[in-house]
């Protein structure tokens, strides 16, 4: 074991490093730098060569090893729900952490067309320490015509006991590579860090569905003029949702509802193109993982729906809760209902469900709800990044997004 003198010194050696040379490994991505984004052309930065990429994974230190994750089988998926439970992002202050469930992943990371070698794992003696995933999408890119096959990046994650070992470059190296190597050369991940050189900043906003709690685990704080039972007033919500003919999706809505989503997505700069089987995959409700509402007005017609999907927060190091619960916006279309009546049912709904939070960005048309809700801005800023391809606008506004991660 490498002496206490040793470790210090070697950390000491990468503060430094990091300090004289930030983003080291971005410079060598094929992202537009502040001083290009006005002279690259849009489209793809670099031309992929398929004969080019390399054959065989990246090399790792020695015990370490690759290995593909198959998220059907239950130990596996249990080894991943561990490593992100215990590893994965945390809000600044190291108050909570994602709490991602094996039902929520399956979810998340095996759509129609998966690829299995596009969810990876780094082992070292059996035990999983790494991780990163993609998923194949269609982006529609500024306008109709450009579409680009592509992988959505998402679940970086590095045990906290290996950090500093440069192992999260590799394993973006690595998906970098498997995504090449079935020749597509872009991808598109969100971020709360900043890195070089996000395409959109996003803003998350909260609603809050149990005022108590939220004081309790300490992601609302009471202001010297307000009380507990005063925020419970203020953010009490009916029983019932108002909108007439609103129900859970069922299978016999899947052709409407596609129909729905993609007329509406082809408003917003950055979207994808769902398939029927794509809005089975993401839209029908997933017990404590996704939830989709419809609303039927005479006969069978549909016209308009909302959706959330959970992602539950563990927090930290609370007295009384263990976890705080909550809902985000995932996907709304509103076209006979005004969406600020669409997302209050949604926020009941929620609330019924057992939610603590109601979490939404600023992007699509959710700036028409958020005030008028009484939604708050939050600290935290979500990212967008498209590796590989230059925008013709530098940077999209919030709103021009039509894409939600989770
Ligand atoms: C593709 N993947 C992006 C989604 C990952 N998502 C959901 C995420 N990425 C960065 C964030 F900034 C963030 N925020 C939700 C807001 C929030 O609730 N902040 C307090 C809080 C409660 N629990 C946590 C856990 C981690 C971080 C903040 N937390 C801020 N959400």
């Amino acid at each position: 074991q490498l002496s206490v003198v040793q470790k210090q010194t070697q950390y000491n050696q990468q503060l430094l490093d990091k300090l004289n040379k930030p983003h080291q490994f971005w410079e060598t991505q094929p992202m537009p730098n502040i001083n290009e984004l006005d002279s690259l052309k849009p489209g793809p930065i670099q031309e992929g060569i398929l004969e080019e990429v390399r054959k065989d994974p990246y090399n790792l230190i020695s015990k370490f090893e690759w290995c593909n994750i198959d998220l059907r089988n239950d130990e596996q998926a249990q080894q991943v729900y561990t490593l992100l439970k215990e590893n994965y992002v945390e809000d600044d202050d190291n108050m909570f952490r994602f709490d991602y469930s094996i039902d929520f992943l399956r979810w998340a990371l095996l759509p129609p067309g998966q690829h299995p070698d596009w969810i990876v794992g780094v082992r070292v003696n059996q035990k999983l320490v790494g991780f990163i995933t993609g998923i194949p999408v269609t982006l529609h890119i500024e306008n109709q015509q450009t579409k680009v096959k592509m992988t959505e990046i998402n679940f970086l994650c590095v045990h906290k006991k290996i950090r500093a070992n440069r192992l999260a470059p590799v394993l973006i190296k690595e998906i970098t590579r498997r995504v090449h190597i079935k020749n597509m050369w872009q991808a598109v991940y969100t971020a709360g860090i900043v890195v070089p050189t996000p395409i959109s900043q996003t803003r998350y906003y909260h609603r809050s569905l149990n005022a108590k709690k939220l004081i309790e685990v300490g992601f609302s704080s009471l202001s010297a003029r307000q009380t507990i039972s005063r925020q419970q007033k203020l953010y009490k919500l009916p029983e019932e949702p108002k909108t007439q003919g609103l129900r859970s999706m069922k299978k016999k809505d899947v052709a409407q509802v596609t129909k729905l989503l993609n007329e509406y997505l082809k408003q917003f700069k950055l979207y994808f193109k769902y398939t029927e089987d794509e809005v089975k995959h993401w839209f029908l409700p997933r017990k404590d993982v996704i939830s989709t509402y419809v609303v039927e007005k005479e006969q069978g017609v549909v016209t308009d729906f909302l959706s959330f999907y959970n992602l539950p927060s563990q927090v930290i190091k609370n007295p009384k809760h263990t976890h705080l619960r909550a809902a985000y916006s995932y996907y709304n279309v509103a076209t006979q209902t005004p969406i600020v009546q669409l997302m209050y049912d949604a926020l009941i709904l929620a609330k019924n469900e057992g939610y603590d939070v109601f979490n939404a960005l600023d992007i699509m048309e959710n700036e028409k709800f958020l005030k008028e809700l009484m939604f708050c801005p939050g600290d935290g800023q979500l990212n967008y990044y498209l590796y590989n391809w230059k925008l013709e606008s530098n940077m999209l506004k919030p709103e021009e997004i039509g894409i939600v991660l989770v």
